[in-house]
């Protein structure tokens, strides 16, 4: 693989406090402007402005690794991806899991618009944060699912309140997951760019996972890494 230049990492004016609050509808892609401006402000009856907003997720690239000049590097689709694969292989027999599937799927949805913001962004704090995905996913349901399908809109806002808030053992899984997935990830790349990136700041992470299955896989990460950074003079000779 070869690793060319990354993106420039959004500057400070792209995430600058606006002089005006920031909403879903400015950032919306211009081919749903456009269809939206030729629909007018009827409710709009079919799926496909909402699909195009969801290309942004497979577009749009994880702002940690930005940070790290990693690239390439995944997507924000890519990690719910894999979350969504991973709440598959759940063995406890108690947990939902395809509610934890549903959850995996749209808890980063909001980020199609707000964009993947990192938990020491330094403009845009945690409740601004929350401003701004909350809107966007009430935008998102209100205006381009509910008239299409009323059931899936309520269905995947709940799933969404239900992540925020972690509001059921489904969401405390999906939350492990977020955490296991990016931890692995990190690992993946340090393996990739054999040890010459150290992603140790992401790894504070571990002691949050509550649920004793996520927590017996981030421990094999943990060993497999560690086991890595001890031979990584050998292993990447
Ligand atoms: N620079 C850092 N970035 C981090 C850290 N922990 C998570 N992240 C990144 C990973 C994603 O790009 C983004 C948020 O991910 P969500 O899945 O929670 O939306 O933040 C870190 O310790 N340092
Ligand atoms: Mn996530």
């Amino acid at each position: 693989m070869t690793h060319t230049t990354p993106p420039p990492t959004p500057d400070a004016k792209t995430y600058a406090m606006p002089t005006m609050e920031w909403r879903p509808e400015d950032n919306i892609p211009e081919c749903v402007k456009s269809q939206l401006s030729n629909m007018g402000h009827s409710l709009l009856p079919h799926p496909l402005p909402f699909f195009h907003i969801i290309q942004e997720l497979k577009i749009k690239k994880r702002t940690g690794w930005l940070d790290f000049q990693i690239w390439p590097c995944e997507s924000i689709a890519d990690h719910m991806y894999r979350m969504g694969v991973m709440t598959m292989l759940i063995r406890d027999p108690n947990v939902n899991k395809d509610k934890c599937t549903r959850i995996a799927l749209v808890h980063d949805i909001a980020e199609a618009l707000v964009g993947d913001i990192t938990p020491c962004d330094p403009f845009v704090n945690k409740e601004e944060k929350h401003r701004r995905e909350l809107a966007t996913v009430e935008y998102l349901c209100e205006k381009f699912i509910k008239p299409y399908n009323e059931i899936a809109a309520e269905q995947l806002l709940n799933d969404w309140w239900d992540y925020e808030e972690c509001r059921s053992m489904e969401a405390r899984y999906v939350k492990d997951i977020d955490k296991y997935e990016v931890l692995l990830q990190c690992f993946e790349y340090e393996r990739l760019y054999k040890g010459e990136k150290n992603l140790q700041e992401f790894f504070t992470a571990v002691e949050l996972i509550k649920t004793d299955e996520v927590k017996s896989w981030i421990n094999e990460v943990v060993c497999q890494r560690d086991h890595f950074f001890e031979n990584v003079n050998q292993i990447c000779i």
